[in-house]
């Protein structure tokens, strides 16, 4: 479903320059919930962002459903977008529009009429159990709330892809739960493929089924959450398979193991 190679991504700093991507290649079949973990600044969302070409990588391709993506006009790109969904951890909604206008600020955009966009938000609101909220303000929504509606928006385009950068880092261990659990369904039910940055290891063991550890820009190793001989190799993956899984309960047990 989606191909990284040979991904590199520099940025110019005072000190130099900073690969904070240098030669990733990594494949993420469909239906995967793909983990990518390390330490603060290993270049984990600049990776994450080169999926969609938030960040276009000095060199390297990246396929997502069969597209190159670098290769596709800024028309074909938009369209292609549409397919890949992402949320934040600071959920990104626009304040000064109701629930309902920002879950279907995306369909606008893809040109759906008044009927088909409230058919659409009333959908996705619903999945994310959070139809009550259509005519509220983010301001009057909690953090967990915020980021189900954020779900969501991202889901509004039917896409076949939804990146998530640290999507639970804003908010307590029991709305990380419910989050997880919503995210769990969207990948069970609705065939989506997950890719998610997290510094939170219990987040990793709830939903993933594979992962990949960043350091200094580079994957260090990638393994399958599943395969219970794999010997980590990483400090962080050694400490991944250490403990307890706290949200098992939330998204029904361990997903894929
Ligand atoms: N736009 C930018 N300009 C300059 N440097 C950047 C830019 N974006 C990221 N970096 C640097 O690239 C490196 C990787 O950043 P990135 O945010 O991808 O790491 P990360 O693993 O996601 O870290 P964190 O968990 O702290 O977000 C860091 O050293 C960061 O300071």
């Amino acid at each position: 479903m989606i191909s990284l190679r040979h991904i590199y991504k520099s940025f110019d700093t005072p000190a130099g320059t900073l690969a904070a991507v240098n030669n990733v290649s990594i494949e993420i079949e469909k239906g995967d919930i793909y983990g990518i973990i390390g330490f603060s600044g290993a270049g984990k969302s600049t990776l994450l962002r080169t999926i969609n070409l938030l960040e276009r990588p000095d060199s390297g391709t990246v396929i997502v459903d069969g597209k190159q993506l670098a290769e596709l006009s800024k028309g074909q790109l938009r369209q292609e977008r549409q397919s890949i969904g992402m949320i934040f951890q600071h959920f990104h909604l626009l304040n000064n529009l109701t629930v309902f206008d920002n879950v279907a600020f995306p369909l606008k955009i893809a040109g759906m009429n008044k009927a088909e966009r409230r058919k659409g938000v009333e959908e996705c609101l619903s999945i994310l159990d959070i139809a009550d909220k259509i005519d509220a303000y983010p301001a009057k929504l909690s953090g967990g709330q915020k980021q189900r509606v954020a779900i969501a928006r991202s889901i509004a385009n039917h896409p076949k892809v939804l990146l998530c950068d640290e999507p639970t880092s804003s908010v307590d261990p029991q709305t990380t739960g419910d989050i997880l659990k919503h995210l769990a369904h969207i990948n069970r039910r609705l065939g989506i493929t997950i890719v998610i940055v997290t510094h939170e290891m219990d987040v990793v063991r709830a939903i993933c089924n594979k992962v990949a550890v960043m350091e200094h820009g580079v994957i260090v190793e990638d393994f399958e959450m599943n395969n219970s001989n794999y010997v980590p190799k990483s400090k962080i993956a050694s400490y991944l398979f250490k403990s307890e899984n706290f949200y098992a309960e939330e998204v029904g047990g361990s997903l894929h193991g």
